[in-house]
C-alpha cells in the first residue's frame, strides 16, 4: 500500500485532455477543463464536490452513436462534446466541506446531476428527475478526461475493487435496474435478446438470480459463442435475416425445452427483436425493454392483449450503485472478461474505432489514463 503525501495533488502534472466529438461528426483528443493549474490551486471546486482522477472508462454503445450520428432520438449534439459516463477513478481533490470522501479513495461515478427536488427525485426514482444532467448526453460534458470534478455523493467508494470493475459498475446498473423491475424469480424460464454488453451483463444477471432455463438471441454467432463462454449452461439462439418473429419465437420456446420464458429481457431496441419476444413469452409474462430503438414501433397488439403481456420499460438506473459493488466484490457477478480491448487516453480516437467495428470483436473496450499522484 502506497503512502499518503502531505499534498498529493501537488504532485499531478499531466494536463487534462478529454475525448471530443461534434456535429460534424469528427471525434479527437485536446485539453480539456478543469485545468491542472486550477485543480492545482484548488481552484474552482463547489460545497460539496471532489475532482477524481480518471483511472478506466467504458465505451458505451452511446457514446459511439452521438460520434457517428450526432444524436440519440431528442438528444443531440449540437457543440463540442465530451464522451464517456462509464468511469472509475481516484479522488486527487475534496472541497472541504465533503465528509464522506478524501484524497486518495477510489470511486465509481455516478453519471448523473439531478435536482434533488422534484416528484421523482424526492421518491427515489432520480432517473426520472425533470432536470437530470446527464453526463455524457449533451449539453452535459462526460466522464473521458483526465480529472473530472463531481459531486462526492454521485462518487462511490469501490475499496479495492480494479478500475476496470469499477468503470462496469455503470452497464451493471443498467442490468440490474432492468432484472429488478422485470421481477426476475429463481427458476424462471427467461429469454434475453441481444448478446452486447448489456445483454451479457444481463445474462450474468440472471443466471446470479437463478433463472432457468436462460436462451439469449443475437444475429453474431461471436456474441453468442461470447454468452456461453460466460454462462455455459445458457442456450443460444441465432437470429436469421428473413426469418419471422412468430418463427423466431417458436426455435426459441423449443431450444428452451418447450417452455415459454416468463420473462423477456429485451437487449436490442430493434422492432423484429421487441416482436420475437412478445412471441415466445407466456401467457402472464412480461417483456422488459431495456434496448433503445427507433422512436415509433409496430407491436402486435392483440398478442399482447389476448395473452396478457406485461410490456414494461427501464430507463438508467437508481439507487444500484451500493448492490452493484456487493456483487461485484463478492463475485456473484463477475464481469472482467467482459472487457477485450484496453487503450491509453491519448489513443481515444483508435478506442472508439475498435469499438465501432464489429469485426474487431470488441465486447467493452476501456480506455485508461494516468494520474500521477504519489499516494
Ligand atoms: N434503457 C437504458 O437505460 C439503456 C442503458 C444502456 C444501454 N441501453 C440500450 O441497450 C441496448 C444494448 O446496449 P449494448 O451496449 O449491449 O448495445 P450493442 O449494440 O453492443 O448490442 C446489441 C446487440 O444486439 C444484437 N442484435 C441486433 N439486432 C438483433 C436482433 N434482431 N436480434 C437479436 N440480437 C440483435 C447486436 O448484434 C448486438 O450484439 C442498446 O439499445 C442501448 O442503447 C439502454
Ligand atoms: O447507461 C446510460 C445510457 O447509456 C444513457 O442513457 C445513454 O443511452 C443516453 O444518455
Amino acid at each position: 500500500m502506497a503512502t499518503v503525501t502531505e499534498n498529493p495533488v501537488a504532485s499531478l502534472s499531466k494536463p487534462n485532455i478529454g475525448v471530443f466529438t461534434d456535429p460534424a461528426h469528427k471525434l479527437w483528443v485536446a485539453e480539456s477543463g478543469p485545468s491542472l493549474e486550477s485543480i492545482k490551486a484548488g481552484e474552482g471546486l463547489k460545497e460539496g464536490e471532489v475532482t477524481v482522477g480518471i483511472k478506466s472508462t467504458g465505451i458505451c454503445g452511446s457514446d459511439i452513436h452521438f460520434w457517428h450520428a450526432g444524436r440519440i432520438g431528442p438528444m443531440v449534439v449540437t457543440d463540442n462534446h465530451i464522451l464517456g459516463h462509464e468511469s472509475a477513478g481516484v479522488v486527487v481533490a475534496a472541497h472541504p466541506s465533503v465528509t464522506n470522501l478524501k484524497v486518495g479513495d477510489r470511486v465509481a461515478i455516478e453519471p448523473d446531476l439531478i435536482c434533488h427536488k422534484c416528484e421523482y427525485c424526492l421518491t427515489g426514482r432520480y432517473n426520472g428527475c425533470i432536470n437530470m444532467r446527464f453526463l455524457s448526453t449533451p449539453p452535459v460534458d462526460g466522464l473521458l478526461r483526465r480529472y473530472v470534478t463531481h459531486p462526492a455523493m454521485w462518487c462511490h467508494k469501490i475499496g479495492s475493487m480494479s478500475f476496470e470493475n469499477g468503470a462496469l459498475l455503470e452497464p451493471l446498473s443498467v442490468a440490474l435496474a432492468g432484472v429488478e423491475r422485470a421481477g426476475l424469480r429463481l427458476g424462471d424460464p427467461t429469454l434475453i435478446c441481444g448478446a452486447g454488453p448489456i445483454g451479457l451483463i444481463t445474462l450474468l444477471c440472471a443466471a446470479a438470480a437463478g433463472a432457468e432455463p436462460i436462451v439469449i438471441t443475437d444475429i453474431d454467432q461471436g456474441r453468442l459463442d461470447y454468452a456461453k463462454e460466460l454462462i455455459p449452461r445458457v442456450r443460444t439462439y441465432k437470429v436469421e435475416r428473413g426469418v419471422g418473429v412468430e418463427d423466431a419465437a417458436s426455435h426459441i420456446v423449443s431450444l428452451a425445452g418447450d417452455v415459454q420464458p416468463a420473462i423477456a429481457l429485451e437487449c436490442t431496441g430493434v422492432e423484429s427483436s421487441v416482436n420475437s419476444a412478445i412471441y415466445s413469452v407466456k401467457f402472464g409474462g412480461k417483456v422488459f425493454v431495456i434496448g433503445v430503438g427507433k422512436p415509433e414501433m409496430q407491436l402486435p397488439f392483440m398478442r399482447l392483449s389476448t395473452q396478457e403481456i406485461d410490456l414494461q420499460f427501464q430507463y438508467r438506473y437508481a439507487n444500484t450503485w451500493p448492490r452493484a459493488i456487493r456483487l461485484i466484490e463478492s463475485g456473484v457477478v463477475q464481469l472482467e472478461k467482459l472487457v477485450t480491448h484496453r487503450f491509453d487516453l491519448e489513443d481515444a480516437v483508435r478506442a472508439f474505432e475498435t469499438a465501432a467495428d464489429p469485426k474487431t470483436g470488441a465486447i467493452k473496450v476501456q480506455i485508461q489514463s494516468e494520474v500521477d499522484v504519489q499516494w
